[in-house]
């Protein structure tokens, strides 16, 4: 696993855009895989700054968003969807036909889940995950307790989710209590994953994925026997790490 610890949100957004440009450059139909969360908005400004530019092509780009929440129509303007459009697909070359998220209102959810995994094999496999964490740990919508061989699937979301998300709904009793998420076998076989960590609610959560026992408690965690992990954090997200991160000798 390689780390990099930034001083704050922009070089965080402009190092992990790096990566993907990288990615998009050296493989021009790559399979993205995306997250929503307000941690990655940064890094997809950053990628339709060099998209208007005209330096980076998405025209054979593939992408496959990690989760979406039960229930919302997909013009909810809470739905993943939505978000994923407004925040980047509508400022950028991403085919239609090419951009995937799992439909949280489908009438046979169990069946959008199978559809989904077939899909995501059909398209050759994701080349580069994009990863957020939660509070406590999550990826995706993997909460602690997710089985190491999960595949995408109907989950329910853990409390502290629900209430870190609160902060996009007019109340609480707004945010759905369940998600379709990629499981956490499906982001395993991601090539390469960057996880990005922004701000000091996510200090313990870090602590807990990189210094931590590797455990499903921890879904994170569980990243560490990926062989192609970088994680990218600012310096309050790294703020309850040891020394050994600290040390500028492994700081990439
Ligand atoms: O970046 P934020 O807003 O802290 O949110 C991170 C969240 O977004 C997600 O990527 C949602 O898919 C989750 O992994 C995590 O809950």
């Amino acid at each position: 696993m390689r780390w990099l610890i930034v001083e704050d949100y922009e070089a965080l957004s402009g190092e992990a855009a790096e990566l993907v440009a990288r990615e998009v450059r050296e493989k021009p139909d790559a399979v993205l895989g995306l997250a929503t969360g307000s941690t990655p908005v940064g890094m997809y400004q950053e990628l339709i700054r060099q998209h208007q530019a005209g330096n980076l092509d998405f025209s054979r780009i593939t992408t496959f968003n990690l989760d979406e929440y039960v229930g919302l129509s997909a013009t909810h303007p809470q739905s993943y969807r939505v978000f994923m459009h407004e925040t980047f697909f509508q400022h950028v070359n991403v085919q239609p036909e090419r951009i995937h998220i799992p439909c949280g209102d489908a009438a046979d959810l169990d069946e959008e889940c199978d559809r989904y995994e077939r899909a995501i094999q059909a398209a050759g496999g994701i080349d580069l995950q994009i990863l957020g964490i939660g509070g406590n740990g999550h990826i995706g919508f993997n909460e602690p307790g997710s089985p190491v061989s999960s595949r995408t699937r109907v989950v329910d979301l853990a409390q502290r989710t629900i209430t870190d998300n609160a902060r996009f709904f007019a109340s609480i009793e707004e945010v759905p209590t369940k998600a379709v998420t990629m499981g956490i076998q499906t982001i395993l076989e991601a090539k390469k994953i960057v996880l990005l960590a922004c701000g000091a609610s996510k200090a313990e959560a870090m602590q807990r994925m990189l210094e931590g026992e590797i455990t499903p408690g921890v879904p994170a965690s569980l990243l560490r026997e990926h062989p192609d992990v970088t994680v990218i954090m600012d310096r309050q997200a790294a703020a309850r790490l040891s020394e050994r991160f600290l040390d500028p000798k492994h700081v990439l």
